[in-house]
């Protein structure tokens, strides 16, 4: 059995990234318009801020105006509603993020639908949700669109393919589940509960991982030569008790002997996550302006 091939998520985001500059430089050349993307962190988790960091640092080598707020973890709903439709009503701000998860006391859903859907750049505002369910033109959540990405990019058409969602989440799995149907995939959705987990992973071409558990899916669950997309991004100590390292939700020594093509973690999914807020930064910015949108 030859290995699979790496998709190489980190050189896919960068070529974006640079896609995505080219068009930014061109907006204010040729419009005097600077895309802006606002990013709101409640708290201080050490991840979310090194997540908030990178986001802003990319965001600003595109070109894009970077808006970083940070509020403390014990602010009001009411405060954080406020902030929230401060930015919906800046010129400036064309895309907002509010980081989730938000400390327990806050109304995740109350605050996302408060988004501007035009400038939810997550796509996980209500309406947004409900506009890629129904086909109609809308901001796609930022890592399944980069997923989508990847699988077409190495397998071209996805028409009549056997997929298989693992994880039902509204930031991943469901929408994912939608991206799929939308290139007509035969779409199976699975998760903690299903019956019957190796032998539904074993029918498909196309094995999106996004559970949250680290390494759950092994090589002798994939159907040899699919692709495996793994959006688990899961801190696990090291071996030698020093520090934490990166591993996904499949166990990549064992999926690699027979999978045709998968994602790593680091270096899969997580980039492209970045480039895709970018672009649909992009992409709202544009709809804002009544400029046509680039095709990425
Ligand atoms: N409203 C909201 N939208 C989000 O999109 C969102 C969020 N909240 N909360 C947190 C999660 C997490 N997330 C990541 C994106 C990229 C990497 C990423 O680029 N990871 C690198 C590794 C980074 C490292 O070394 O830690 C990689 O996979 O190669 C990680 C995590 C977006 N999230
Ligand atoms: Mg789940």
């Amino acid at each position: 059995m030859t290995q699979a091939s790496l998709i190489d998520g980190k050189a896919f985001s960068a070529d974006l990234r640079g896609r995505i500059a080219t068009h930014v430089a061109r907006l204010k050349e040729e419009h005097g318009i600077t895309p802006g993307l606002a990013v709101v962190l409640v708290g201080e988790d050490p991840a979310s801020q090194v997540y908030v960091r990178s986001k802003g640092k990319q965001t600003v080598e595109a070109g894009m105006a970077s808006f970083e707020h940070k509020l403390p973890a014990d602010t009001s709903e009411e405060t954080l509603l406020a902030k929230v439709r401060e930015l919906n009503e800046d010129p400036a701000v064309h895309g907002i993020l509010v980081q989730l998860p938000l400390p327990k006391h806050l109304d995740s859903d109350l605050v996302i639908n408060s988004i501007d859907v035009a400038k939810d750049v997550d796509g996980f505002h209500i309406s947004n949700v409900g506009l890629l369910a129904t086909g109609q033109k809308s901001l796609v959540p930022c890592t399944p669109l980069g997923c989508i990405m990847m699988l077409k990019a190495e397998l071209g058409d996805l028409s009549g393919k056997e997929a298989v969602v693992i994880g039902r989440s509204n930031i991943v799995g469901k929408p994912m589940a939608q991206l799929l149907l939308a290139e007509s995939c035969t779409v199976t959705i699975a998760h903690s509960r299903t019956a019957d987990l190796a032998g539904t992973v074993r029918r498909a071409d196309i094995v999106v991982a996004a559970v949250g558990r680290p390494q759950m899916v092994p090589g002798e669950w994939i159907k040899p030569g699919a692709t495996v997309i793994d959006v688990g991004i899961n801190r696990v100590p090291k071996e030698d008790g020093e520090g934490h390292r990166l591993v996904g939700d499949v166990d990549f020594a064992s999926a690699k002997e027979v999978a045709g093509a998968i994602t790593p973690v680091p270096g899969g999914v997580g980039p492209m996550t970045i480039a895709c807020l970018l672009s649909n930064t992009l992409t709202a910015c544009c709809r804002a302006n009544g400029i046509p949108e680039p095709e990425l």
